[in-house]
């Protein structure tokens, strides 16, 4: 038996075409601003493709980029002007930043209404409280990959491998908040398998290529794979690879495929956090 694909382009599509119509409700299309600092080419490649698709989506939207030598006081200016700007109802500071600057003071700089990622600490108390506004883009697309194909985890064991801020942690919240009994694991986890074997609903944030095998899983779970490691190949294209090991779809009920899983829910999600921004701010203006 061979686990279900859970392919997250047709996912994505359908998010996207919920949030074009939202959208076009709104006086004028909502705008995403963009800060990029460096050349990371990951980033690099990231960005463009969030730029692209926000236009496809009927978003406004626009990229800035600053050298990685910019200061922290001049970033924080930025952002600043970008919160006071009645024209920029999302703002995204793409990740990560160069190592002389202060994540935690960036991010909680921003406007928390504007902050499209969820990360300013106001919106992740939003989502911990059990009411969020705007939370973080790939847990909330993983919330919404499950849902477009039936899944619900009420009631369900869920285990998460990965306590970052921008996978592990939100999703954790809002698991819990989807009445789901939570487990997260991380690198001081003794015998992770024995952890991961209960899951119901595994889901992997790691960043370390195949290492969840087969022997890790147990029958009948639906696998989300969020972990995307490029292998470099001399003279071709990077290789994708996930945290899960292929084999694993010999055990599990369903499986997500990297890429083309989880990775088209993140950018399709902030483009409904971008428009859940825009009708908040319409909102407060009333
Ligand atoms: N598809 C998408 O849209 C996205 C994909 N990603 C991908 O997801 C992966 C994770 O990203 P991110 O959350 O930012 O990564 P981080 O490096 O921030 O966090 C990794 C987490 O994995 C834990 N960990 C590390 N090694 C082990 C191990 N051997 N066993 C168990 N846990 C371990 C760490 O534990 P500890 O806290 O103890 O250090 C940490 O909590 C990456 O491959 C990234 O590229 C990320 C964002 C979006
Ligand atoms: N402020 C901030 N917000 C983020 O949301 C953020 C960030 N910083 N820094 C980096 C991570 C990573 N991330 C991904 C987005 C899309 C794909 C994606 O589209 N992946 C495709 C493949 C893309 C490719 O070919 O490289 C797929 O999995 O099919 C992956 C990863 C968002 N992140």
């Amino acid at each position: 038996m061979s686990a279900r694909v859970l392919a997250g382009p047709p996912a994505a599509e359908a998010l996207l075409a919920q949030t074009a119509a939202r959208a076009a409700k709104l006086a004028k299309p909502p705008h995403l601003t963009i800060l990029r600092l460096g050349e990371d080419p990951a980033s690099v490649s990231y960005v463009a493709g969030k730029d692209k698709k926000a236009k496809e989506t009927g978003l406004s939207s626009s990229v800035e980029v600053m050298p990685d030598t910019t200061t922290q006081e001049a970033l924080l200016s930025r952002i600043a002007e970008l919160n006071a700007d009645a024209n920029v109802n999302g703002i995204l500071v793409q990740l990560p930043l160069p190592s002389h600057i202060d994540e935690e003071k960036v991010l909680s700089a921003l406007d928390p209404d504007k902050d499209v990622d969820g990360f300013h600490p106001v919106n992740v108390g939003r989502l911990w409280a059990g009411h969020p506004h705007l939370a973080p883009c790939t847990p909330v697309g993983v919330m919404s990959l499950l849902s477009h194909y039936g899944y619900s985890v009420a009631g369900k064991r869920a285990v998460i491998v990965g306590r970052s801020r921008i996978v592990g942690r939100p999703l954790a919240g809002l698991l819990l908040n989807a009445s789901a009994t939570v487990t997260v694991a991380h690198s001081r986890t003794p015998n992770l398998g024995a952890v991961t074997r209960e899951a119901d609903f595994l889901f992997v944030a790691v960043g370390k290529a195949h290492l969840i095998t087969p022997d890790m899983v147990g029958a009948g779970a639906v696998v989300i794979d969020v972990g995307i490691n490029r292998l470099e190949r001399e003279g071709k294209k990077a290789r994708l690879l996930g945290d899960v090991h292929p084999d694993v779809a010999e055990v599990a009920r369903a499986l997500t495929p990297v890429p083309g899983g989880v990775g088209p829910m993140t950018i399709a999600q902030l483009m409904a956090n971008t428009v859940s921004a825009a009708e908040g701010q319409a909102q407060l203006r009333e």
